[in-house]
């Protein structure tokens, strides 16, 4: 069975003057412990999509399911991790890492045992105490990472999360992110305007049109290196510029077409 399930799924924005189609005919299923990218041009609605996912927004038609049951009303199998991080500047990093379970009134000491043994297990043990300050932007982006699993969900929304800083800490940072992902065993959906991270960290690149936007295509990324490869193995394997040029010439065609 699925995991995450779109039947025929559409969203329209309605504002006093206007009504904007986003998202159109959206059928997707995704697997237990799959990764999948999303890709396509600024405005399609990429976002639009991790919205629904999370139920934070309703279709306007069709349906979604998390584990055979209908969506409604934000999920709880469902965590975010966004652009910026959001890190309260006032907290430590523990302290950061609690305030989920604070806010769903989880037990404290549960949540921060839980924090420090995901803090330890990816590196950043020594940092418990120290100010957010204090950590370089993809250490930040980690912790990050780490608070929305403290929170236990099943599935993992990434939107754009790298976008925000350097080329070199990106590279490392999505392999880190990769295998703490894998690692846990979540589900993962990441939304990129970078195809690269995309390929290298999915087994499938979902493609959008256009707005109102449809799936253009959905590419599973296979190498005959094997499976399971890490971002580093994908970009390094055999066929990967093939696979980049084929899908860059389909995501251009749309991105050219909604200038
Ligand atoms: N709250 C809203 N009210 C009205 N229109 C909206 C709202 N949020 C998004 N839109 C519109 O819906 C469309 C899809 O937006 P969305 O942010 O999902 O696209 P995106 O593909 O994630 O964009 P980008 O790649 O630029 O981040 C855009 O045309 C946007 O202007």
């Amino acid at each position: 069975m699925a995991q995450i399930e779109l039947t025929d799924v559409g969203l329209s924005y309605f504002t006093l003057k206007q009504e904007t189609e986003a998202l159109r005919d959206i059928n997707l299923s995704i697997k237990h412990g799959e990764f999948i990218s999303i890709v396509g041009p600024s405005g399609c609605g990429k976002s639009t999509l991790l919205s629904l996912i999370s139920g934070m927004l309703k279709p306007t038609s069709g349906k979604i399911e998390i584990d055979g049951a209908a969506v409604s009303g934000v999920s709880p199998k469902v965590g975010y991790m966004l652009q910026h991080d959001h890190l309260f500047e006032w907290r430590n990093v523990l302290n950061n890492l609690t305030v989920g379970a604070e806010i769903r009134k989880m037990d404290r000491g549960i949540a921060k045992r839980k924090a420090l043994e995901l803090l330890e297990r990816y590196g950043l043990g020594d940092f418990a105490h120290h100010g957010p300050s204090q950590l370089s932007g993809g250490m930040r982006q980690r912790v990050a990472l780490i608070r929305t699993l403290v929170a236990e969900p099943d599935i993992l929304l990434l939107d754009e999360p790298f976008s925000a800083l350097d080329y070199q800490t990106r590279l490392t940072l999505s392999e880190e992110v990769f295998h703490i992902i894998k690692d846990q065993g979540k589900t993962a959906v990441l939304v990129t305007h970078d195809l690269s991270e995309a390929i290298s960290m999915a087994d499938r690149v979902m493609v959008m049109s256009k707005r109102p936007s449809t799936i253009s295509n959905i590419h599973e990324i296979r190498f005959d290196e094997g499976e399971g490869l890490s971002p580093w193995k994908k970009r390094e394997a055999g066929g990967y510029h093939q696979t980049f040029n084929a899908i860059w010439k389909e995501l251009e065609e749309h991105v050219v077409a909604s200038l």
